[in-house]
């Protein structure tokens, strides 16, 4: 870059998301898991499971499972039977397929041809079943050209949204025409179904809230962050400015949430702490990303936050000592998805610029000018992803 050049910013283009067709109401769900993995005979845990459903506050929830799956695969319905093969022969085909339809959704919106896809980062902690990988394949399904750079990130939890733009805002600002594809995708229906167990009651806790979906971001490099100033391909206004993005490992936390690839499935652990924990250090995340802007009072950014459970949001509000409505987007993306893991915070920020337009706010975050968008997941990793609003007038 020449000396009087602009520097190149980050700007997040357009957002698509997808689901699987099959949608559960929570109310009906404790009926149907344990009667599709015949643990009716069950019946402390399954009363223990209805207690659990009851409090995720998620009204319904997205996934590829059916009866029809678990009929022909009948190990996946029984606790610690070896099924890694079967899921992974649904997951290897699904997973592109899904990231696809998210992907198709965020071009259309983008408007310009698939062809101008210059990068591609696919995130999935579902999928680690094969060669060539999901990259490859949805670069496929979509027909990227063969010189679009693609990046892989496999097994980073639900944070890996916040990685995916942090990788994102470095390509869009360092290389010139950048466009970047980022697409994060789950079926945690079927890596991480399993069976109720007496011994291993975390399973209650996933059944009631993980679920399956995919989201897609375009982020390109544009002028200096204003619409008026982007000259670029992108002669549609932008949604959200990239500001920063910075990756924090909370000490001493390794244990909060633990998951392992086993012939039966991905078996995980969450912590009972977790919420706790994730809350305790997101204040010192926020310091660190707004102390530059001069902002400390958490009610004045807009938020997206991961869905990891209603525990974790409302911890984060209490902490924050945030206003009633400041969540408003995630608490809704929990209640009519559940927990997508690294889709579930771009579903949150897809509904808070739609929220924004629905209720005649004058920016894409909700006429505030800046915001965050909080990954967090294994390690404990927290990601921080600093953003800026657009006018909405030139929005829309
Ligand atoms: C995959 C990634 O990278 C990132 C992720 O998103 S991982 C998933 C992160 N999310 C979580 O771990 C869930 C966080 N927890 C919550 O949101 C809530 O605690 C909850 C919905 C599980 C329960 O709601 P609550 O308001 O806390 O209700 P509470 O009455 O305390 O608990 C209900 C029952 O769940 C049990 N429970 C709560 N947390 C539990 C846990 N981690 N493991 C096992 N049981 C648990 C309680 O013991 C209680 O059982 P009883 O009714 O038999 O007493």
């Amino acid at each position: 870059m020449g000396s009087g050049e602009a520097k190149r910013v980050a700007l997040i283009q357009a957002i698509g998301t997808a689901n699987p067709p099959n949608c559960f109401l929570q109310d009906d769900y404790p009926e149907f898991y344990f009667q599709l993995t015949k643990s009716q005979h069950m019946i402390h845990l399954k009363d223990k499971f209805k207690r659990i459903c009851g409090k995720t506050r998620i009204k319904k929830r997205y996934m590829h499972l059916t009866e029809d799956i678990i009929e022909k695969n009948p190990n996946i319905g029984i606790y610690g039977a070896p099924s890694l093969d079967a899921r992974r022969d649904i997951l290897v085909r699904e997973i592109p397929n899904l990231g696809m339809e998210a992907s198709l959704k965020a071009i259309q919106e983008w408007g310009h041809p698939t062809s101008s896809i210059t990068h591609l980062i696919f995130c999935t902690s579902s999928e680690i079943g094969c060669l060539p990988s999901a990259d490859h394949q949805l670069a496929k399904l979509i027909g990227l050209k063969p010189s679009v750079q693609k990046f892989m990130i496999y097994n980073q939890g639900c944070f890996a949204a916040g990685t995916a733009l942090r990788l994102a805002k470095d390509l869009a600002e360092n290389n010139a025409d950048a466009q970047v594809l980022v697409v994060c995708c789950e079926i945690h229906s079927l890596v991480c179904f399993h069976a109720p167990s007496e011994t291993h009651l975390d399973i209650l806790v996933g059944s009631a809230i993980f679920s399956d979906g995919a989201a897609a971001v375009i982020v390109s490099g544009g002028g200096s962050g204003s619409c008026e100033s982007d000259t670029t391909i992108n002669r549609r206004p932008p949604l959200f400015h990239i500001i920063s993005a910075i990756q924090t490992e909370i000490p001493d936390s390794d244990e909060m949430i633990v998951a392992k690839i086993r012939e039966t499935g991905m078996q995980y652990y969450l912590s009972r702490d977790l919420p706790q924990v994730v809350s305790n250090n997101i204040e010192q995340c926020l310091i660190e990303m707004f102390a530059p802007f001069g902002i400390e009072n958490w009610n004045k950014l807009f938020y997206t936050i991961h869905t990891g459970g209603p525990a974790i949001l409302r911890g984060i509000e209490e902490k924050l000592g945030l206003a009633g409505e400041k969540l408003g987007a995630s608490w809704r993306v929990l209640s009519e998805y559940g927990n997508m893991g690294s889709a579930s915070v771009l579903f949150a920020l897809d509904a808070l610029r739609r929220k924004s337009v629905d209720e005649g706010k004058p920016t894409t975050g909700e006429g505030l000018e800046l915001g965050v968008l909080l990954g967090f997941g294994p390690g404990l990793t927290v990601e921080t992803v600093g953003l800026r609003s657009f006018a909405l007038e030139a929005a829309k």
